[in-house]
Formats: structure tokens, C-alpha cells, sequence
């Protein structure tokens, strides 16, 4: 007899219930709010509590955000990361640079641990070192995903790992009908990632999508 698939709304309240899997911290949930109040939206609970594991996983020392936020998935990084480690973040929003400085404030995270820049990331991101970073986390613009993935693997040290948020584009990458320009270049990114001999991949349901490549 043939195994019965699950159903939708079950899958549904399976991804529902891992999402609420970690007890967020104050700091994270103020952060939440600050986001509300500003307009961005910050890595979901299932993404931060990845992020942590990944950070951990990964023994990272040294880690680079494209798109700052709140500082929702900087503060989860740095959680999972060295008690050492520093996050250098970029966002070209001086607001949101200042509501992510007051959430690693509210966490109690001394300033160094965090290089908040100001500037573009096409710009920034060009002027790093190369294999000097244990993690790459890009959640920024769709439209230049491609860029900041090619300038994250440059980045890397081998073993390293880059991470795409929001990788199904708002749950819109398997609907084959949808053709939004955002949807089809995280498609694009998909397909190149795997077919990229420098990496190896795995698409993560949290959130609305983890991209996540292991430099070899
Ligand atoms: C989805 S939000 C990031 C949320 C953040 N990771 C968090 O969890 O709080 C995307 C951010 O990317 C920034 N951004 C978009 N395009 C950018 C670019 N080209 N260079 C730098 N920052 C950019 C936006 O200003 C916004 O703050």
C-alpha cells in the first residue's frame, strides 16, 4: 500500500510549532518590537535559534551580516559564536544601524563584539579579506543576492559556511507560476549554489527559507 503524504495543514503546523521550538531572549523580543516600530522585518524564531546553532557549529570567530536589521539574526550569531568572536554587519540604514546598536546594548554585548557599517553592501563587502570569515550571513536585497553570495564565498575560510535568509522568497520559490523578479533570482541562486563546485548546499525550511552552503 502506498505511504499516505501528509497534508499541507499539517506540515503547516509542524513548521508552526519548530518555529517556536527556542525561548527567545528580552533583548530579541525588544528587538521585535523596534522592528515593528521602524518597518524591517527580522530574521523569524526558527532562523535566530539556526543562526545560534550554525554560529556554534561552526566555532566562529569571525562573521559577516549583509543587512543589519534590528540586529535580530546579529544577536543570535554572536550567541552561538566565540565569546570572543566579532560581528562585522552592514546595513545602508543609519536607523536601522542605531535599533540593532540598542539591541547587542539590551543584551548586555560590549561594543567591540559588534563593526556596525554604514554603507552599501556591494561597496563594503569588496573591501574585506579574503578566508579570514568562519560565517557569512546574507539578508539583504534579493535583487543583488547573487553578488553578495559570490563576495561571501570569497570571504570564507574552507569549511566555512554561507547562509541566504529568505531563500524561497517569502514562500514563493516552489510555486512554479510565480515569476516575481525576487522570486526568480533566488531560484537562480538556488540552482548555482548546487551546481557550484566550492560548496556544498542544503535548503532549510525555517523561516521562509536557509540557504546554506559549506565551503569545501
Ligand atoms: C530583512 S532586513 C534584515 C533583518 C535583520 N537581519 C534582522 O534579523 O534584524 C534587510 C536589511 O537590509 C538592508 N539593506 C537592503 N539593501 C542593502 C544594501 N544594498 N546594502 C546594505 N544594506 C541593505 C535594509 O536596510 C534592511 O535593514
Amino acid at each position: 500500500m502506498k505511504a499516505q503524504q501528509p497534508q499541507h495543514p499539517v506540515k503547516h503546523s509542524s513548521w508552526a510549532y519548530a518555529e517556536q521550538h527556542a525561548e527567545e531572549e528580552p533583548a530579541l523580543a525588544q528587538a521585535r518590537v523596534r522592528a515593528e516600530e521602524i518597518g524591517v522585518r527580522p530574521a523569524s524564531p526558527g532562523v535566530a535559534a539556526l543562526l545560534t546553532v550554525l554560529a556554534a557549529a561552526t566555532q566562529a570567530h569571525a562573521l559577516v551580516e549583509v543587512g543589519t536589521g534590528v540586529g535580530v539574526s546579529g544577536l543570535a550569531l554572536l550567541r552561538g559564536a566565540r565569546a570572543d568572536a566579532v560581528l562585522t554587519s552592514i546595513d545602508y540604514e543609519a536607523d536601522h544601524i542605531q535599533a540593532a546598536r540598542e539591541t547587542f546594548k539590551d543584551a548586555g554585548l560590549p561594543a567591540s563584539r559588534a563593526r556596525l557599517i554604514t554603507g552599501r553592501a556591494q561597496q563594503v563587502l569588496a573591501r574585506l579579506t579574503t578566508g579570514a570569515y568562519d560565517v557569512v550571513l546574507i539578508d539583504a536585497d534579493a535583487a543583488r543576492v547573487g553578488d553578495y553570495a559570490e563576495q561571501g564565498i570569497r570571504l570564507l575560510r574552507p569549511a566555512g559556511l554561507l547562509i541566504i535568509n529568505d531563500a524561497l522568497d517569502h514562500d514563493r520559490v516552489p510555486r512554479p507560476a510565480v515569476r516575481e523578479d525576487s522570486t526568480q533570482v533566488m531560484r537562480s541562486l538556488e540552482k548555482s549554489l548546487q551546481e557550484d563546485g566550492r560548496v556544498q548546499t542544503s535548503m532549510l525550511g525555517a523561516g521562509t527559507g536557509l540557504l546554506v552552503a559549506a565551503r569545501r
